[in-house]
């Protein structure tokens, strides 16, 4: 079955499937959007140059706000004036990536970034 990357969703269906797939996204004015909170703006940059490199590599571009301490991350599809199969795709990767925390399993490999010592903390897992 070939994906239509153009058809748009209905706001019913937006919101449905944010609520089942993405449910710290929230459908917005026509965008589906996320506000990432950090600790420090050197937090902020990091997230914004996390999400631009997604972007890129997906040849599919969010809007972004900054401030010093979060990060709002929006998306819709401007060749189709809607919500596409490419905007809960790169949300759900953009998702995963930034609220990646490796230390959190049992036993991980990875530990993780230290969250109580802030001079280390950055990104806030919620
Ligand atoms: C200029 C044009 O926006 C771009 O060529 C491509 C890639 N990035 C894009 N990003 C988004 N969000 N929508 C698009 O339609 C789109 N098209």
């Amino acid at each position: 079955m070939t994906i239509d990357r153009k058809a748009t969703f209905t706001p019913e269906e937006i919101v449905a499937r944010l609520k089942a797939e993405l449910p710290h996204w929230r459908y917005e004015d026509g965008w589906i959007r996320r506000t990432y909170k950090t600790n420090s703006w050197k937090g902020t940059l990091m997230v914004i140059n996390t999400v631009g490199h997604l972007a890129e590599a997906a040849w599919h571009h969010p809007d972004l706000t900054a401030s010093y301490a979060w990060v709002e991350v929006r998306l819709q599809s401007h060749d189709a004036k809607g919500i596409t199969v490419r905007d809960f795709a790169l949300a759900k990767k953009i998702e995963e990536v930034v609220q990646w925390q490796p230390g959190a399993a049992e036993n991980a490999p990875l530990e993780g970034t230290p969250q109580h010592d802030l001079r280390f903390a950055y990104v806030k897992y919620d």
